[in-house]
């Protein structure tokens, strides 16, 4: 009997997807199934020049994908959008979503929550699979109850579509956990060109850098009396978020829920 987990790869073009496709060619039990691109439908992956030489069928449309061909997880390294009617969809064919996409609202996480918790399959959304980002906002978490005092600082390159970036997103959610709402920065304080102070997530500001050069980068930064906190992730390249794609396919085999976030796997 085969024990392969059967896998579809949603952006297989795209910088996530390439090396996604790379890590599911090298795992033993991963198999590549199918691949799901907005071009080049009903062509094979290893017909398309600069695509991995691997005979799997191209779609465009997923319920077509997962209606033809078997699976067990889809990995979905999309566009904000996409993202989420992917996710849907899978779960709605029974099959387990691992999405890197980041860029979902709290709407969209809970209706995709309820929708696994009722055809009873894992789906595992994780804004940052890098497990050192991962660190870095546990890490964050345990200082905010000593440090209510912070800033975060998100860095990343050019042609990210969402502001503030995921992990940013997620990290405040989880400092606010330990922390108490508060504003940060003189009561009184005026900005005079708008957006100077950052976003606002219950009083703690996020600010965003788009720069060619970068890749992905976040650091937390926290102010007490005479003395400050800084903690910093720095992902070098794409292959640093490949060993928690790997753990999410290995995990979400064995969930019946959503999870949102390796901070809940990781312990
Ligand atoms: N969770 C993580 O650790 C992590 C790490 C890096 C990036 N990301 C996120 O992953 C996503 C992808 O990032 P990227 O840098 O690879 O972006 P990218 O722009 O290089 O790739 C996105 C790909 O999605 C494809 N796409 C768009 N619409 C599609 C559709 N309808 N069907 C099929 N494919 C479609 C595009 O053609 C493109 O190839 C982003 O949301 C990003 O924020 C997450
Ligand atoms: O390259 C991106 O885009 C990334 N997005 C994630 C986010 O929004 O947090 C994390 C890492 C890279």
């Amino acid at each position: 009997m085969n024990n392969n987990v059967r896998i579809v790869i949603a952006g297989p073009r795209g910088r996530m997807g390439k090396e996604a496709v790379k890590l599911v060619q090298e795992v033993e039990n991963f198999e590549l199934v199918a691949v799901i691109d907005r071009k080049n439908n009903g062509m094979m992956l290893s017909d398309v020049e600069g695509l991995p030489n691997v005979a799997v069928p191209i779609y465009s449309d997923i319920a077509e994908c997962l209606g033809n061909v078997p699976a067990d997880v889809l990995i979905d390294l999309t566009i904000p959008e996409t993202g989420y009617v992917h996710t849907k969809t899978a779960l709605q064919h029974g099959v387990r979503p691992v999405v890197g996409t980041t860029g979902f609202t709290k709407e969209q996480l809970t209706e995709l929550k309820s929708l696994a918790e009722e055809k009873e399959i894992g789906c595992i959304i994780a804004p940052n699979f890098a497990i050192g980002a991962i660190l870095m906002m546990k890490f964050s978490q345990m200082a905010a109850k000593y440090f209510p005092n912070v800033e975060i600082l998100e860095l990343h390159h050019d042609n990210k579509l969402d502001a503030p970036s995921g992990t940013a997103i997620k990290t405040a959610e989880m400092i606010a956990e330990n922390r108490p709402e508060q504003k940060q920065g003189h009561p009184d304080e005026k900005e005079t060109i708008q957006g100077a102070r950052g976003a606002d997530f219950e009083g703690m500001r996020i600010h965003s850098v788009r720069l060619p050069g970068l890749v992905a980068h976040q650091q937390v930064q926290f102010g007490a009396e005479g003395e400050s906190l800084t903690i910093r992730h720095d992902s070098y390249n794409r292959a640093s978020f490949m060993s928690g794609v790997k753990m999410s396919v290995d995990t979400v085999m064995n969930l019946n829920t959503l999870v949102y976030g390796l901070d809940n796997i990781i312990n």
